[in-house]
């Protein structure tokens, strides 16, 4: 069982500091107590409407975890979007990319893997990110044979989508729905690509996914996290996250 490690989402810190003028709270300050609290890395999506993580953010950020050494920065966007630019400027450890539109209200699906068009185009912005030094990680609904496909593509992982996961653990059928993760985590091991995880997880949800997986890298939460970091403190919830990854790495 592969230690999962944690990357915390700061989108919602973010959303909050847009609601008021000024810079409170501040995305650097609580992305610092995430990484004295023993997080592995951080997360953003700065998304083109700027609704939360704005372009100003980045660097700020990014200085930020070159503080910490042998943690990690992962910038989520479209690549045919907004997203390039910003990699070529930051120059994060990893690339995430989603194919979210513009408006889009958040991340509700992966690429499609199906559409040869799609793969054609994936694959110089891939090599264009890994050009500045990014690990390239590829948003991915749970379908083995897109697995397979982002592996063509060049891709180094790819990030479970894991929404439906977490809606059917919301409805207690979480085993019937872990299957499909579980067969691309396996195939993916096989193909050599890492495998990531993310929307929707948390606390309460995350232990049957990485059981059932087996080989998630990293695990980024955002949402979940804050509403976390609301009840507990965000350190305390970084430390309740760290101890369930330990105690799932060593079962
Ligand atoms: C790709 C994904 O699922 C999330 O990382 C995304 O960042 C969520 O975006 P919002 O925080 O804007 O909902
Ligand atoms: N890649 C997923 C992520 O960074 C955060 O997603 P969520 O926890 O905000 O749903």
């Amino acid at each position: 069982m592969v230690r999962t490690q944690l990357s915390v989402n700061l989108n919602k810190v973010a959303l909050i500091r847009n609601s008021r003028e000024g810079n409170w709270p501040d995305p650097v300050f609580f992305g610092r107590i995430a990484l004295e609290a023993g997080a592995a890395g951080l997360t953003v999506h700065p998304r083109p409407d700027e609704r939360h993580i704005r372009v100003s953010d980045l660097k700020p950020l990014s200085d930020l975890v070159k503080e910490y050494p042998g943690r990690e920065f992962n910038i989520e966007g479209n690549p045919f979007e907004n997203l390039m630019p910003l990699l070529r400027e930051i120059r994060p450890h990893q690339a995430t990319f989603v194919p979210d539109a513009v408006g889009q209200k958040t991340s509700d699906h992966g690429f499609d893997f199906s559409d040869p068009d799609v793969r054609a185009k994936l694959v110089p912005v891939i090599e264009e990110a890994k050009s500045y030094g990014c690990r390239v990680s590829l948003f991915m609904d749970p379908e083995p044979e897109y697995t397979r496909w982002a592996k063509e593509v060049g891709a180094d992982r790819i990030e479970l989508y894991t929404e439906a996961y977490a809606d059917a653990w919301n409805t207690l059928i979480a085993d019937a729905i872990v299957t499909p993760y579980a067969d691309c985590a396996k195939l993916a091991d096989e193909l050599g690509l890492g495998v990531n995880a993310g929307h929707d997880l948390s606390l309460e949800n995350l232990e049957p996914l990485l059981k059932a997986c087996g080989n998630v890298l990293e695990v980024s939460i955002g949402h979940a996290f804050t509403a976390e970091a609301l009840q507990f403190g965000f350190a305390e919830t970084v430390r309740r996250y760290n101890e369930l990854l330990d105690k799932i790495a060593a079962e």
